[in-house]
């Protein structure tokens, strides 16, 4: 159930986050339907799951079964081989998307807090998939700058509200044309709807600028707690 050498009551002393919950603009019955009608994860993502439902303070961070399988066909579809995660968490959308990658394919993982880092890399130590997987511990967008433009099949942004926007610029100039964003968040808990503090006006303001983005191709998804699905457009002219 844990894994191994990890001080929960470590991960409890830290309240920064995850104070909302998507249940409140999402119906519980719906919610609860839609998991049941969608395949299990594999026993590793479901025993990160109990985990972090029980053991951390902030288990809406977790995007869980429903966008784990729709993270999971959207890699799939894509053939995605480099993929960029912004905000790793307890690894479980990480390890979701590295279970689908070919054994050629890799993820970046990008995560500033080290005892987040340090329950992800137990559980990426004991897949099987786990190789796949790089977890960088710093801040996002240090690690971003330093990567190569046009080489990213596949970026997944599910960090601080407040960057967004500036993750979405660094994420078009690494992705390659035909490239996949995933934004978890989008909805920010309705927010958004009558945006006041600095985290929705932030993701107020990212929405709009990805609306307003010629370059992109994307369609806003009201699954969970809202993802902005976006494509570098192939043809950047048309
Ligand atoms: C919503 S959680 C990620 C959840 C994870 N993707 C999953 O589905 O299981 C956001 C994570 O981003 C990390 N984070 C927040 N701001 C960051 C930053 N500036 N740089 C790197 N990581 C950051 C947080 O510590 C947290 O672990």
């Amino acid at each position: 159930m844990s894994p191994k050498n990890t001080q929960d009551s470590d991960m409890r002393a830290d309240t920064s986050a995850g104070i909302y919950s998507f249940m409140d603009i999402v119906a519980k019955q719906a919610e609860e339907y839609a998991a049941a009608h969608t395949s299990p994860m594999s026993m590793l993502l479901e025993e990160i799951e109990l985990f972090t439902l029980t053991r951390t303070p902030y288990p809406s961070m977790l995007t869980g079964r429903v966008e784990g399988r729709f993270l999971q066909l959207m890699v799939q579809l894509s053939g995605a081989r480099h993929i960029v995660e912004i905000g790793t968490f307890t690894g479980y959308s990480a390890l979701a998307m590295a279970e689908k990658l070919p054994h050629d394919g890799e993820i970046l993982t990008i995560e500033h807090n080290p005892l987040h880092a340090k329950i992800a890399q137990d559980f990426f130590d004991r897949s099987p998939d786990g190789f796949k997987i790089t977890l960088r511990i710093g801040e996002a967008l240090e690690v971003l700058k330093t990567l190569p433009d046009a080489k990213t099949d596949f970026v997944f942004i599910d960090a601080d509200k407040e960057n967004y926007s500036t993750y979405y610029r660094e994420s078009m100039r690494i992705l390659r044309k035909g490239g996949l964003i995933l934004a978890d968040n989008a909805l920010w808990y309705g927010r958004i709807f009558d945006p006041k503090d600095d985290e929705s006006l932030a993701m107020a303001d990212f929405n709009e600028l990805v609306r307003a983005d010629d370059r992109a191709e994307k369609l806003f998804l009201t699954i969970r707690d809202g993802i902005y699905l976006i494509r570098k457009r192939v043809n950047l002219g048309g």
